[in-house]
């Protein structure tokens, strides 16, 4: 578990990270986003130790990291934004050295080593010169120093910068699959990646929390009613006539369109309604042929973009 209270840091006079509280529990993948300079790395740093708060308090299972760093660091793995790989080593003496550095001790590093490899199928690379390896399994060879030594929580900063789709595609695998075993914190600004992966979301903005929630609650707390965007082939007024009856719909917006007799128009339904069947029936009984129904309800990156803009305006 991970307490942190009233964290600030400030770099001059510039507040990169302001008064953040929050609590992360074992067991789950936590998500923290927000756009390029909102104190995600910052905060990452601040709580693996790499970096001194200027106010505030973090605890990791109790232990406060700056005055019991060695506990608390050793129930933590770290995947920095850019890993420091060694390149001229094998992915084996990387990791044996790695585990040195972590001071496990000697005998266990073998078998600590052949453990993280397996965890992140990089085993048949383990001879490997890392300077000849691809991007995704450099990320892999990071990602199994994070575990090594079988910390509690694992913190991964842009873990996908940088990777082809496919590599995304197989280290978000991954990363899942490291949530069964450890709790993960992952940082991001590919809204995305954090729906896909993680189970809960913070979004950070200028360094302040702007929301704290369960991944599908966020969704569904911002998302609202489902919209719809239809052409019909009918009159404006008439739209608004069989609309203005419509048992699950709370807006209707039209608009003339240029070609003959075709309206656009936008529905809202209720929430957790999904009434396409209803306008089909509506406009069946109506006589108005649907030319086009698109199902665009307001997307993530909507909600992220209101909840990052706020502070702006
Ligand atoms: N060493 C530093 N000295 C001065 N300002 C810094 C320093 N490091 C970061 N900053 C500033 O603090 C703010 C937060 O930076 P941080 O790197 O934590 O953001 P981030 O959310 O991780 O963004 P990114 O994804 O671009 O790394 C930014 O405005 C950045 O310019």
């Amino acid at each position: 578990m991970i307490e942190i209270s009233h964290l600030t840091k400030k770099y001059g006079t510039h507040v990169a990270v302001d008064d953040l509280n929050l609590t992360i529990e074992p067991g789950r993948i936590y998500g923290f986003l927000g756009p390029n300079g909102a104190g995600k790395s910052t905060t990452m740093n601040m709580i693996t130790g790499y970096l001194g708060a200027t106010e505030g308090t973090i605890k990791i299972n109790g232990f406060d990291i700056l005055a019991q760093p060695e506990d608390a660091k050793k129930c933590i793995g770290y995947l920095p934004e850019l890993p420091p790989l060694y390149m001229d080593m094998t992915v084996e003496e990387y990791l044996l050295f790695a585990a040195e550095l972590k001071k496990i001790p000697k005998e266990k590093r073998k078998p600590y080593v052949e453990d993280a490899m397996a965890t992140t199928k990089i085993t048949d690379m383990r001879g490997r010169l890392i300077k000849n390896l691809s991007k995704g399994y450099r990320q892999r060879v990071g990602l199994a120093q994070a575990v090594l030594g079988y910390p509690e929580v694992i913190i991964l900063d842009e873990p996908t910068v940088g990777l082809d789709p496919k590599q995304i595609i197989e280290i978000r695998d991954l990363i899942q699959s490291l949530g069964k075993k450890h709790t993960v914190i992952l940082s991001s600004h590919i809204l995305s990646e954090v729906r896909a992966v993680c189970d809960y979301i913070f979004i950070i903005s200028h360094g302040k929390l702007v929301a704290s929630e369960e991944t599908e609650e966020l969704v569904e707390r911002m998302s609202g009613g489902q919209v719809i965007e239809l052409k019909l082939k009918a009159e404006e007024e008439k739209i608004k006539e069989v609309f203005a009856d419509a048992e699950h719909i709370t807006a209707v917006e039209t608009k003339e369109l240029p070609e003959d007799g075709v309206t656009e128009v936008t529905v809202t339904a209720e929430k957790n309604k999904d009434v396409r069947e209803e306008i089909f029936h509506i406009c069946a009984e109506s006589d108005m042929p649907i030319l086009e129904m698109i199902n665009g309800g307001k997307s993530l990156e909507d909600i992220f973009l209101e909840l990052t803009s706020k502070e702006e305006e």
